[in-house]
């Protein structure tokens, strides 16, 4: 075991505060050079466990930031990953992987969880997933995570029907990612929101409900703004800001070459 200079010196002074005294206090007592050594010897002892323990805590935050692979953003949305790559660039250093993983029912932070623990078992690695909501104000939050049903049995015109009856268009879009380390290890999730109304379609057909969505602030549906303006205000890229700010943060290393986007 290797001893810090630190510590040597915190000895050497020790040892020395401890000799000069003992010869002027043996004199007065022969048992005291005998106490002296047994408390010399109790303090080097729990100063070298102090040091064992600062040297396994340095250890355990190494291998928390050591993953044996560059992450690997799982999903079966072509679009989604487009909008990835456009907002992350080179920040994070991923690959992509196309599954169309099963996803759980309930809330969106649970769903999106779930989908990471079983990427990462897939992956055999860290992954990173998301999970996509439309939530509906005054319908409380549905569609939510099923929009993507909703979507596909109903269509732009059943999503505007399912509104006629209120007065309230309002919705937002919500972003779940999470970011599992390796298959056991428990996901980290992270937010992002769009507030805005339901509309009549406008625009290009090209991703989901995007013609049908106005976000608060702008003329435009998702749909009708230019990538880099939808990509600057999104849910997507409000989440991947967190993702982001949690890299450089964490300071990950990669065990393996990290070459970046597949
Ligand atoms: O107009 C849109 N603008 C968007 O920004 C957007 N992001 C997702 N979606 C759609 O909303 C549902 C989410 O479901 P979802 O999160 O389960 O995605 P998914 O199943 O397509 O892929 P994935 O789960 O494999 O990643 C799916 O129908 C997606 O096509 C969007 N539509
Ligand atoms: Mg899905």
């Amino acid at each position: 075991m290797t001893t810090s200079y630190r510590a040597l010196s915190r000895r050497r002074k020790l040892w020395g505060y401890i000799t000069t005294h003992n010869q002027n206090l043996n004199r007065q007592n022969p048992l005291i050079p005998l106490f002296s050594s047994a408390l010399f010897l109790f303090l080097i002892k729990s100063e070298q466990e102090k040091e064992e323990k600062r040297r396994k805590m340095a250890a355990t935050v190494r291998a928390a930031a050591a993953l044996s692979q560059p992450v690997t953003f799982v999903t079966g949305n072509a679009k989604k990953l487009e909008e990835v790559r456009a907002i992350l660039g080179n920040s994070i250093p991923f690959r992509s992987l196309k599954i169309d993983l099963p996803e759980l029912q309930g809330e969106p932070e649970d769903i999106s969880k779930e989908k990471a623990r079983l990427a990462a078992k897939e992956v055999s690695g860290p992954v990173l997933v998301e999970d996509t909501c439309l939530c509906f104000n005054a319908l409380k939050g549905l569609p939510g995570p099923y929009i993507k049903w909703f979507l596909q049995k109903l269509g732009h015109e059943g999503l505007n029907n399912l509104l006629m009856a209120y007065e309230d268009k309002s919705a937002y879009a919500l972003c779940v990612f999470s970011l599992a380390l390796g298959p056991n290890a428990d996901p980290i999730t992270f937010l992002g929101k769009t507030p805005g109304k339901i509309v009549p379609p406008r625009g290009p057909n090209d991703f989901g409900w995007d013609p049908i969505f106005q976000p608060d602030g702008y003329d435009q549906t998702y749909a009708e703004m230019p990538k880099e303006e939808k990509n600057k205000i999104s849910h997507r890229s409000r989440a991947l800001a967190l993702v982001k700010y949690h890299f450089a943060e964490a300071k990950y290393t990669f065990e393996t070459e990290p070459s970046i986007q597949q």
